[in-house]
């Protein structure tokens, strides 16, 4: 890792020098303790050489924590004003850093890279689920990306590595873990943000796992769309608009008595091959 990079102030000032208050519209909270944004940064494994893209990365705290681990970064922002401080990012890492000013959920990340790249990001909350749905949802797989290391309320964080049985299970772990591994990497309080947001954060690492042979995304999609849509309700109830999903329970002996938040990700994946 370069330890060293050439005179790079404080986060403080740049927000100070380029007048950047916090705009709540495009959800940003930023993080100005160059250790933690190091450590953030070294989630992925080693970045060395590694493309690396960076959606939202607002004055660049993440961004050059993303450099100095010797990254190859393209960063997505949304925000005119935080164009100059990421030019001067670019002057201090020559050819290592590419900004496209933009909207993520308008990007398609593999129109932006040439082979495997990461993903990192402290998501702007208003869209970071979005993004993530839309990352996790290719037919592709494994995708181009080789690992998602991403900020969310840890709310959302402990739903998308959420174990079946817990109220937290649902959709989203499904989608998170059915070929994929998700896991808490950190917990991020409150304080570390300026301004504070009103709930705690946390990180959540995916990385591609081998998907399971006949099952389509599409399906199981819809199989757990009506699971969950009525998640308090038995199976016999919720999958009855589902074509084939009682008989399907019955060939596989799963009790039509049970809730969705009982079925494991690889029953659900039973069902959605069965239906596929
Ligand atoms: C939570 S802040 C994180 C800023 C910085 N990475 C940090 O960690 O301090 C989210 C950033 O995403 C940007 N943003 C919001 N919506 C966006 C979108 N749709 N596409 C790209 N950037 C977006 C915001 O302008 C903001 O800079």
């Amino acid at each position: 890792m370069n330890t060293v990079e050439p005179s790079l102030p404080p986060l403080r000032e740049v927000i100070a020098k380029h007048g950047l208050s916090a705009s709540k519209a495009l959800g940003q909270n930023f993080l100005f303790d160059e250790q933690l944004l190091d450590r953030i940064a070294a989630i992925p494994g080693a970045l060395e050489g590694q493309q690396v893209l960076e959606v939202g990365p607002g004055p660049g705290g993440l961004t050059r924590a993303l450099l100095r681990a010797g990254a190859q970064v393209t960063a997505i922002e949304m925000d005119r004003r935080c164009l100059p401080p990421l030019a001067e990012l670019e002057e201090i890492f020559p050819g290592k850093l590419r900004v496209i000013e933009g909207d993520a959920m308008k990007i398609a990340p593999a129109t932006l890279f040439e082979g495997a790249y990461h993903i990192v990001a402290n998501l702007p909350y208003n869209v970071g689920t979005a993004l993530f749905t839309g990352w996790l949802s290719g037919e592709e797989w494994p995708p181009q990306w080789r690992s998602l290391t991403l900020m969310f309320q840890e709310e959302v964080a402990r739903r998308i590595v959420a174990e079946p049985g817990t109220s937290a299970y649902g959709r989203l772990a499904i989608l998170a873990q059915w070929r994929s591994r998700a896991k808490l990497a950190m917990k991020v309080h409150r304080s570390a943000f300026t301004p504070p947001p009103k709930v705690m954060s946390a990180i959540v690492q995916i990385t591609p796992a081998e998907a399971p042979q006949g099952v389509s995304m599409r399906v199981l999609e819809r199989v757990t769309e009506a699971a969950f849509g009525q998640r308090r309700k038995m199976l016999r109830q919720s999958l009855k608009g589902v074509p084939g999903g009682l008989d399907t329970l019955e060939t596989l002996g799963i009790d039509p008595q049970r809730r969705a938040e009982t079925l494991s990700v690889d029953e659900f994946v039973s069902i959605g091959r069965v239906l596929s």
